[in-house]
């Protein structure tokens, strides 16, 4: 699914964000992505969707070398990732049911198919009684969990998500990692960078730990 061979990062300004990383993640397998703040975890997810390139090394997805990538290509790309990022921020000037609609228009999905989609994803994280609220409206949990119901509305095959938890309260980061988990569960590849050392060693998910930018596990 998505294969990382000898990839370094750079930023502007000589920043070594990531240094000779190698990786496998395989169709269908549920990551973690740990280290130390400052380690590389935001730099090494955002390389897989092509938000961030590589200085040196390949990274390759579905078969797909991103150096080789067209610019043109990359919205196809990025159609393989559901992204819960930071910034990747919830639109409130519309309520929660039309900012999960979105992602839906952007691709062209006829109005009932994607109302049907919309819906069935809001109920997967529990908000689709909360459809009509603003965002604004929501708790930090509630927020956290319609970008993931807006990030899984196109069925992405992998959910990438950076630290999902940050600022949430136990008992709320605990509900979004069983929507990872339900996603996981019915086959698709999650990939999530946390900071959070609860979350390593969960059964049936895998850690790479970054530690300076290197892959320590
Ligand atoms: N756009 C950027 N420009 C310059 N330097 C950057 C940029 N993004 C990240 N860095 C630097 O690269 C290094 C790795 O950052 P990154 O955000 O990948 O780490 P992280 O493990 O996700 O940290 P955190 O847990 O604090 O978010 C840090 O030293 C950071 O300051």
């Amino acid at each position: 699914m998505i294969s990382c061979s000898g990839v370094g990062k750079r930023y502007p300004g000589g920043l070594t964000a990531l240094d000779n990383v190698s990786c496998e993640i395989g169709a269908g397998e549920m990551v973690f992505v740990t280290g130390h703040s400052g380690a590389g975890k935001s730099t090494l997810v955002k390389l897989f969707a092509a938000i961030e390139r590589p200085t040196s090394g390949s990274i390759v997805v579905n078969g797909q070398n991103l150096a080789a990538l067209r610019p043109g290509a990359l919205p196809y790309l990025r159609r393989n990732f559901g992204l819960v990022f930071q910034d990747q921020k919830l639109l409130f000037d519309r309520n929660a049911l039309d900012n999960v609609l979105l992602p839906l228009a952007i691709v062209g999905t006829p109005r009932h198919e994607a109302l049907r989609r919309a819906q069935a994803a809001l109920d997967k994280v529990g908000l689709l009684d909360r459809a009509r609220a603003n965002p604004i409206a929501l708790s930090g949990g509630e927020q956290q969990r319609l970008a993931i119901a807006r990030a899984v509305v196109n069925r992405p095959a992998v959910l990438l998500a950076d630290e999902p938890t940050a600022n949430l309260d136990v008992d709320s980061a605990a509900g979004i990692l069983d929507i990872f988990r339900a996603f996981h569960q019915v086959g698709v590849t999650v990939i999530i960078a946390t900071h959070d050392p609860q979350w390593s060693g969960l059964p049936g998910a895998r850690e790479l730990r970054l530690a300076r930018g290197s892959l320590a596990q």
